[in-house]
């Protein structure tokens, strides 16, 4: 259909781009406060401070059954993930620092990615 021949779809490598990226977030030296959920039950205020609770490994099981739609969606948890770093810990304190760090590789690897699409 027009559909096709307009190429609706990103090219397939572009498409593996959040697998690339998620993979080499969670090998990275600064993702051991995001690899799991945080034990709301061991935390106090978190879950009253922090809405809408995201981590690593909730990003790869919505990766690997296709939850999300679009990129967009992807990189909207990821940031979620950061920004309710941000919002809990001090940015002085060892996870306050980690979710900089962590975030400043993320911005700069996913411009990579797609200098490469
Ligand atoms: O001192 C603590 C103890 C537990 C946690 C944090 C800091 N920050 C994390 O974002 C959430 C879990």
């Amino acid at each position: 259909s027009l559909l096709v021949l307009c190429g609706r779809s990103p090219p397939l490598r572009v498409s593996l781009f959040p697998r690339v990226l998620l993979g080499e977030l969670e090998a990275h030296q600064d993702a051991w406060p995001f690899l799991l959920p945080v034990d709301q039950r061991s935390v106090p205020g978190y879950r009253k401070v922090i809405r809408r609770p995201m981590d690593l490994s909730t990003i790869r099981g919505r990766v690997s059954s296709n939850q999300y739609p679009d990129t967009e969606a992807f990189l909207s948890d990821l940031a979620l993930v950061l920004d309710n770093c941000e919002r809990f810990n001090e940015d002085r304190s060892e996870i306050g620092r980690a979710g900089l760090r962590l975030r400043s590789f993320l911005e700069r690897r996913w411009a990579q990615l797609l200098q490469q699409s």
